[in-house]
């Protein structure tokens, strides 16, 4: 049983800096993880990168052979991957140890996770290799000031948590950066009444009944809830390390091994 954690959200949300300081917290605690560049278009990094996706296809190479704008050739490398799946992705995966811990470093446009099918296929992969896959969501808390856009973070984050059928973590980032954090504290476990009642207070009054049904969307799905992350404080990496672990049944295998030579099952 492998374990794997998929990074995803929109772009410049944080995720290569997460699994940066994932990568260092986890040095520290002598725990080994394996950081997986999946962004073709990525140069530097700041991690030790395990398995790297621009020695399948480079997003340079694809605008310059094709003649594509970067989104474009993003979509296109990232079609190939999917086509790649059994052939370059398998023999990568063979490099891991059966119970190894990954973490995938992913691009930020987000319509690859909502309705372009790579992830979708991808994750499917892994999980006939037996790996344990949990999605973890960054959402920068910069763009979390006001409800409509915390509503319009939240679709995003729900499209991606629909398509994928998977474990989610939704990840609130630099925090540090957050002034008032009173005005975030709302947004991290909302009461749907307190939502609707400020969209309906922001909005003309002809949307009421699509704010709404938003909010009971959102509230139905039970996944209005983020975990905040302030790289300046040490337990914050820790906390949301132990939330995906949990999700992904990380060292829960180990007590069930434990528990199979509890004497006291011996007759
Ligand atoms: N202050 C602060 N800045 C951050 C934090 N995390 C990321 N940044 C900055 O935000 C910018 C984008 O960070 P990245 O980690 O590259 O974001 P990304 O989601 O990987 O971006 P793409 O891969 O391009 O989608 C960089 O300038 C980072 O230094 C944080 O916790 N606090
Ligand atoms: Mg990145």
């Amino acid at each position: 049983m492998g374990y794997a954690q998929l990074v995803i959200g929109p772009a410049g949300s944080g995720k290569s800096t997460y699994c940066a300081s994932l990568h260092q917290h986890c040095e520290t605690i002598g725990r080994a993880v394996h950081i997986v560049n999946l962004d073709p278009a990525a140069e530097n990094f700041d991690y030790p990168v395990a398995m790297d996706i621009k020695e399948l296809i480079s997003l340079d190479d694809v605008m310059e052979e094709l003649g594509l704008g970067p989104n474009g050739a993003l979509i296109y490398c990232m079609e190939h991957l999917e086509e790649s799946l059994d052939d370059w992705l398998e023999e990568e995966l063979e490099n891991f140890a059966e119970d190894d811990y990954i973490v995938f470093d992913c691009p930020g446009q987000i319509e690859l996770y909502s309705h372009v099918p790579v992830f979708k296929n991808f994750v499917e992969h892994l999980k006939r290799k037996n790996i344990n896959v949990c999605v973890v969501y960054l959402l920068d808390s910069q763009f979390m000031t006001d409800v409509a856009k915390f509503i319009s973070g939240c679709m995003a984050s729900l499209s991606a948590m629909i398509q994928l059928e998977l474990p989610h973590v939704n990840i609130l980032s630099k925090m540090d950066l957050v002034r008032n954090k009173k005005d975030i504290e709302d947004y991290l476990n909302p009461e749907s009444q307190f939502l609707l009642s400020e969209l309906n207070q922001r909005m003309a009054p002809r949307f009421g009944k699509l704010n709404k049904a938003l909010i009971e969307l959102v509230d139905q799905y039970n996944m209005v809830s983020f975990v905040p992350l302030d790289l300046r404080k040490k337990g914050s990496i820790q906390y949301i390390l132990s939330q995906i672990d949990m999700c992904i049944q990380y060292g829960e295998d180990a007590d069930v091994k434990i528990r199979d030579f509890d004497p006291e099952d011996d007759d």
